[in-house]
């Protein structure tokens, strides 16, 4: 699929200096970890831009050794991303039950969330669940050790102001709606085994929470990477 990619810097950032056109992120000494945090909707290739970039800091990023196959969390030299999903507070029969997508924060578990980034950020392990994105259900927890990166990707990193104020680099992935669901449509048969009929329901059904919920985060960015079809294919 022939696409565009355009990348835009956007709120001034507390951890950026900017001088001329160049931006980088300043680690100061005494903060030692520094939080990543990538937003987007279902689809929009999260964990595969995080699992490129961390391999820029050297090694391969893996999965816990020894831990849980579904893991959602990948390791590797200097970086740990976590998966915000695993802080659903509602399974999928829960979400079900209860009438509310995954993209609602109701079905998150905020509280949580802020409290493990937090012990991370100062250096502490913690026991954070995991979201079985196969069985819909939720794993025991895996036990995760501190990173000099730590990188958070998920529905709503931005959403909760607490959360939000840990994150030194905020960066959301603004996907067109074709590539999105293109996307997601062959991850979501090919690896969590869901029926085409069922992921075109569930993407019509989320879609007023992405707009009330997802796609107003962009505000708090500081870079937004916006990939769209190429318009120049239909001409
Ligand atoms: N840059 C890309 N180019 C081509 N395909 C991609 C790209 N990023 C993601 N994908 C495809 O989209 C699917 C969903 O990506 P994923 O990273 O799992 O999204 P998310 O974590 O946001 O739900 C992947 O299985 C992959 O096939
Ligand atoms: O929106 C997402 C996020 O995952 P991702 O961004 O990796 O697609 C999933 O749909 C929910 O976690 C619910 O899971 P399920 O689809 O299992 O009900």
């Amino acid at each position: 699929m022939a696409s565009t990619m355009k990348m835009r810097a956007a709120a001034p950032a507390r951890a950026f200096s900017a001088r001329g056109a160049r931006r980088s992120l300043v680690v100061k000494a005494a903060e030692k970890r520094i939080v990543i945090g990538l937003a987007a909707d279902s689809g929009c290739g999260k964990s595969t831009f995080m699992r490129r970039v961390t391999g820029i800091f050297g090694g391969t990023p893996k999965p816990p050794a020894g831990g849980n196959p579904d893991s959602n969390t990948l390791i590797s030299d200097m970086t740990t991303v976590i998966c915000l999903d695993d802080y659903h507070s509602l399974d999928r029969k829960g979400r079900s039950a209860a009438g509310v997508t995954a993209l609602d924060p109701k079905a998150q578990y905020f509280d949580l969330m802020y409290d493990q980034v937090k012990s991370l950020k100062e250096g502490k392990a913690v026991d954070k669940p995991i979201y079985n994105h196969v069985t819909g259900i939720l794993d025991p927890a895996e036990k995760i050790d501190p990173a000099n990166i730590l990188v958070i990707e998920g529905l709503h990193p931005f959403y909760d102001e607490r959360v939000r104020d840990l994150i030194d680099l905020k960066i959301y992935l603004d996907i067109s709606d074709e590539i999105k669901f293109a996307w997601k449509i062959q991850r979501d048969m090919a690896e969590r085994g869901h029926s085409l009929d069922s992921i075109k329901k569930s993407i019509e059904s989320r879609k007023p929470d992405f707009d009330a919920y997802i796609d107003p985060q962009k505000k708090h960015a500081d870079l937004i990477i916006q990939l769209q079809q190429n318009q120049s294919q239909y001409s």
